[in-house]
């Protein structure tokens, strides 16, 4: 059972919401009566997810798109904006892992990484700020991951990570005065599909580092989400909460 926090009717936008995290978060919003839009690439998924959502009778709608193409990203939150007048909450939360050595890292692998895991958020900030600003409200949280401090092997990912939590900071200063905040969240090791897609051997060592000795699960992110969504949290802004069993405190690598 959810606690309600929002008004029902609120608007939210909350990116790679066809599984894992962002689904999770996408489906707490909804059921507190939040009319939440899922973004995601993958077309198919995205469809079953919003079908399943709305036969509960929750609020959902899909909007397939790749969140590096700006033109798109601009034309999905004109849509949201065109259909509901506003948008209260976006999660930038969309991320992909390409597992590569730095070595080994072909500059496709950089640009990937970097483009979904960072451009994504700024594209999908600055087409979703016009609508909060509109009426001086908003709440904005970014995926980054308890990765940027290193000790995971993987530049590309880790390089990008800490530009969301440069990113975060630097807006939560710019529209600070504008009713607007803007936060991050730094999960460890998740059981998500992203995850999975690891050899299982690496899973294993991941796993034997987490200090509370379990992985997180998409809830224990969502529930962080929420916190920085809620109005109890209004006098918080530019900061990133780390949700990895304490995982940020050990220099464990893998
Ligand atoms: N699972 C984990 O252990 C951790 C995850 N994170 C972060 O949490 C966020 C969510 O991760 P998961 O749920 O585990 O991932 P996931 O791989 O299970 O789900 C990601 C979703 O994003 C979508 N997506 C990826 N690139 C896209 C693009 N260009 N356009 C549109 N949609 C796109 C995918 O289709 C997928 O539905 C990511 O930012 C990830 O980096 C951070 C730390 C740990
Ligand atoms: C599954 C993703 C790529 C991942 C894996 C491991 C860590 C960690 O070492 O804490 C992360 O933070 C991740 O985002």
């Amino acid at each position: 059972m959810t606690a309600q926090r929002f008004q029902v009717g609120q608007v939210a936008a909350v990116t790679g919401a066809a599984r894992g995290i962002g689904l999770s978060i996408a489906t707490r919003l909804a059921r507190q009566g939040v009319v939440s839009y899922l973004l995601d690439r993958d077309a198919t998924a995205l469809a079953s997810e919003v079908e399943r959502l709305r036969a509960e009778g929750l609020p959902a709608h899909g909007i397939a798109l790749d969140l590096t193409d700006g033109a798109a990203v601009g034309q999905a939150f004109a849509e949201i904006g065109e259909a509901q007048g506003a948008l209260d909450f976006l999660v930038n939360n969309a991320g992909v892992v390409r597992d590569k050595r730095f070595l080994k890292m072909a500059e496709e692998d950089w640009d990937l990484v970097v483009d979904t895991n960072l451009r994504a958020q700024f594209l999908c900030c600055k087409a979703a700020l016009p609508l909060m600003l509109e009426r001086g409200f908003g709440r904005i949280v970014n995926l980054s991951s308890r990765a940027w401090l290193g000790g995971f092997g993987q530049a590309n990912y880790s390089a990008a990570k800490g530009g969301v939590v440069s990113l975060t900071r630097s807006l939560a200063i710019e529209f600070a005065a504008k009713g607007i905040t803007v936060n991050a969240v730094a999960p460890g090791i998740v059981d998500t599909p992203l995850f999975r897609g690891f050899d299982t051997e690496v899973q294993a060592r991941l796993k034997e580092t987490v200090p509370v000795k379990r992985i997180g699960t998409p809830d224990d992110i969502a529930n962080a989400v929420e916190f920085f969504l809620d109005p109890a949290s209004s006098y918080v802004t530019g900061q990133t909460l780390y949700v990895c069993g304490g995982r940020s405190l050990s220099s464990a690598s893998v």
